[in-house]
């Protein structure tokens, strides 16, 4: 039987635990197709495109000591000793693979995106600015996608985020202008300021990061970005039921896939979400950021209870979250009795120092649950009591130790 005749969307075909709906004020959601339990992976999911989040020429005050000589530019696995560098690139800044077999079969490093590159670390304006630099990269991988793969364009095209600002902002214009320079191949239907301001919303509103592995100091910054074409229905919540995990450096082929797994049960028919950020971020923190980054205003249970704090509940030291923003995280205490969530910190979060992690249960074996929950950050692995108390949890694993 075909998909249509069956009634059954692509979507559910390839995502058994999920479906996807519209949700008044939130746009498409994805809720659970029937009850699931702690630690199920409800999606891995591959991207459709990936790009360096690390700029071509780094400014004098950026002490992060990785370049785009530390990842692969095909799988973004970090490089050993031994790397092969595109002999199409000028031989001072040659992209590298970690094997020949990336560097063969990368249809993101093309003849024009390699040129492209190149030709960009000499145009003076782009280099002063870093995050512009960034932004270059994504338009060249999102335009070498029309060309290589045009359905894959297509489902970029069709994600969240419209160039809503008419004239577009003065940053797609200075984006568009370079591109344009750059001598754009024939054939990417539609090249124009508009589409290059409308990529640029695309990317902001979707694009889910691979950190760099976990440090102690809690310095971690990004190494590359992908959108995932399944993965980007999900929305935000700030208490949420599933959170993502990925394992760049892994042997695996599918070393860029994310893997999203429950937190806790959820029944059917509940939408799924994730936390765009980490969980220990205060209200206004949280509330500033999903207005400056995705353009909403959360009103999640847990936004709706700390919106009547007052000013010194939701205050506290600064640290470092997990893209090295500074943001003021809210205190968790054993005895804060007017936080109903307070809980789901002591649970869920993981309590390694600097990490802010969210804890997910493994995913279950032969239908039983595991009591073992693992740090999306960290990689930390935590034996949960049956009771949780403040300090429960018997560390059983450093993965990274
Ligand atoms: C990654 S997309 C999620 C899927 C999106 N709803 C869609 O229709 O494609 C992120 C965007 O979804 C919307 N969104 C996500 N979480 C939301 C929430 N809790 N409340 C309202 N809108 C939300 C915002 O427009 C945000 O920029």
């Amino acid at each position: 039987m075909d998909r249509e005749r069956s009634g059954m969307s692509g979507l559910e075909s390839r995502l058994p635990f999920l479906r996807r709906v519209e949700i008044e004020g939130k746009g498409r959601a994805l809720v659970a197709s029937q009850s699931l339990g702690a630690g199920q992976i409800v999606l891995r999911d591959s991207p459709i495109l990936l790009y360096s989040a690390l700029p071509f020429v780094k400014n004098k005050n950026n002490d992060n000591p990785s370049s785009n000589n530390s990842y692969c530019s095909n799988c973004f696995r970090t490089l050993q000793q031994s790397s092969v560098s595109c002999p199409s690139c000028s031989p001072h800044h040659a992209a590298l693979f970690c094997s020949p077999n990336c560097q063969s079969s990368s249809v993101a490093h093309s003849p024009w995106v390699c040129q492209a590159l190149s030709r960009l670390r000499d145009c003076p304006s782009l280099l002063l600015h870093e995050d512009r630099q960034v932004q270059a990269s994504f338009l060249i991988a999102a335009y070498n996608l029309a060309l290589v793969s045009p359905s894959h364009f297509q489902i970029l095209l069709s994600l969240q985020g419209e160039a809503e600002a008419s004239p577009p902002p003065p940053e797609a214009h200075f984006l568009h202008s370079i591109i344009s320079s750059l001598c754009p191949p024939q054939g990417i239907s539609g090249f124009s300021l508009q589409l290059t301001a409308s990529l640029l919303a695309k990317d902001k509103f979707n694009a889910f990061a691979l950190m760099e592995p976990f440090a102690q100091d809690g310095y971690r910054s990004v190494r590359a970005y992908g959108i995932y074409p399944n993965a980007s229905f999900f929305n935000h919540d700030c208490l949420p039921n599933a959170c993502r995990f990925d394992y760049v450096d892994t042997e695996s082929d599918c070393n860029t896939d994310i893997i999203v797994r429950l937190i806790h049960d959820v029944p059917q028919g509940r939408e799924i979400c994730l936390s765009y950020f980490p969980v220990n971020q205060n209200y206004s923190s949280r509330q500033r950021r999903l207005m400056e980054d995705y353009g909403f205003a959360c009103q999640c249970d847990r936004c709706k209870v700390e919106a009547n704090w007052s000013d010194e509940d939701d205050e506290e030291e600064e640290v470092m979250d997990e893209e090295g923003d500074q943001d003021e995280p809210m205190a968790v205490e054993d005895s804060d009795t007017d936080f109903p969530h307070a809980y789901f910190f002591l649970r869920y979060m993981c309590n390694r120092e600097n990490c802010w992690g969210t804890l997910a249960p493994l995913p279950p074996s032969n239908g039983s649950p595991s009591n073992v929950l693992e740090c999306n950050v960290c990689g930390n692995l935590k034996k949960e009591d049956d009771e949780v108390d403040g300090d429960s949890g018997e560390e059983v694993l450093l993965m990274d130790d």
